[in-house]
């Protein structure tokens, strides 16, 4: 029998784990990327939409279509937090790439989600590698787009760990809090991966040079940008690799056997020290009063990984291309 791939649409902000995300939908026929829809995070969104372009050069994959998203949060905050210290001023390993030829469509990021699932009810699934910005406006934009979206796997939160950005909360759920909780109370079909998981899928500076020695023309693309991730990580971190953020969350659509699975109401704290903080309830106890999870839609979050199988399954699609 053969299946037909899973239609995709990934919401990014190369990103060099973006890049990674990105190449290995490409290797997976398990999936067909539709579209790309581009937000700040890692860069501002102007130049997350030239890098969406770009990385499509790369891959020979100017047909697809790219949508820029919004350039200010939910709350129209304009007050951004850009990771150009992870990623590099340029968010690609500063490399200074020359411009994209290709432009982005009319649409905005969130017409064209809005768009894609009521052309095919049921059947899309997001995958969101940055704040939910997007995802938040696509959603007030169409109260049917909860329920008309396949499902959105999204890389967010730090579930009973510490954060990325600070102690209570990781990148892309704090660069924009109320949309993040906007997407997890929304009913749609989410499952959250967030860097509890994400932290176990290290590409340890010998994976890199394995990369370096194939002659991929993704793996010798990444190489070149890979070095600033790698510095920043060895800086930051006492493990002597990578995190493999987003193409692991990208994994959950193509492989979802990969991963364990919680089923729970999660809320995001939106002010105060610990806002952008994801706080799920596990169901374990019947608190005695209304709580601000009571009848909330669940949404599964990953509790476990099969880390090796993850990592072996990243590094050979990304080497053989
Ligand atoms: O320390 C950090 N600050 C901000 N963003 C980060 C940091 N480390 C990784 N990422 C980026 O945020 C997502 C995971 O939280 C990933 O997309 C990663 O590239």
């Amino acid at each position: 029998m053969v299946l037909e791939p899973k239609k995709i649409i990934i919401d990014t902000d190369p990103g060099i784990d973006d890049a990674m995300a990105i190449f290995l939908a490409f290797k997976s026929p398990e999936v067909e990327v539709i579209g790309l829809t581009t937000i700040y995070g890692n860069v501002y969104t102007t130049l997350a939409t030239k890098n969406a372009l770009h990385l499509l050069e790369v891959a020979g994959r100017t047909d697809i279509p790219v949508a820029e998203g919004s350039q200010v949060t939910l709350t129209k905050d304009t007050k951004l937090r850009i990771a150009d210290f992870v990623h590099g001023a340029d968010g690609l390993g500063n490399q200074n790439f020359p411009p994209p030829k290709g432009k982005p469509i009319e649409q905005s990021a969130a017409a064209f989600l809005v768009e894609q699932a009521n052309l095919c009810p049921g059947k899309i699934t997001v995958v969101a590698l940055g704040p939910l910005t997007n995802i938040a406006l696509a959603i007030q934009l169409d109260p049917a787009f909860a329920k008309n979206i396949g499902q959105i796997v999204l890389l967010g939160g730090a579930f009973s760990v510490n954060g990325n950005v600070n102690p209570a909360t990781e990148a892309n759920i704090v660069g924009d809090p109320d949309a993040a909780d906007v997407v997890f109370i929304s009913g749609a079909d989410v499952v959250a991966v967030g860097i509890n998981v994400t932290h176990q899928a290290v590409m340890t500076d010998a994976d890199r040079d394995k990369l370096a020695q194939s002659n991929g023309k993704f793996a010798q693309y990444l190489c070149q940008i890979l070095e600033v991730y790698f510095s920043y990580h060895h800086d930051a971190y006492a493990t002597r690799g990578v995190y493999l953020h987003d193409p692991t969350a990208l994994l959950v659509a193509i492989n979802p056997s990969l991963f364990t699975y919680m089923e729970g109401v999660v809320r995001v704290q939106t002010s105060g020290i610990t806002r952008g903080l994801t706080l799920f309830d596990n169901r374990q106890k019947r608190f005695a009063e209304i709580t601000e999870w009571t009848d909330k839609p669940t949404v599964k979050v990953a509790v476990t990984v099969d880390a090796k199988a993850v990592v072996k399954l990243i590094m050979d699609r990304l080497m053989y291309s």
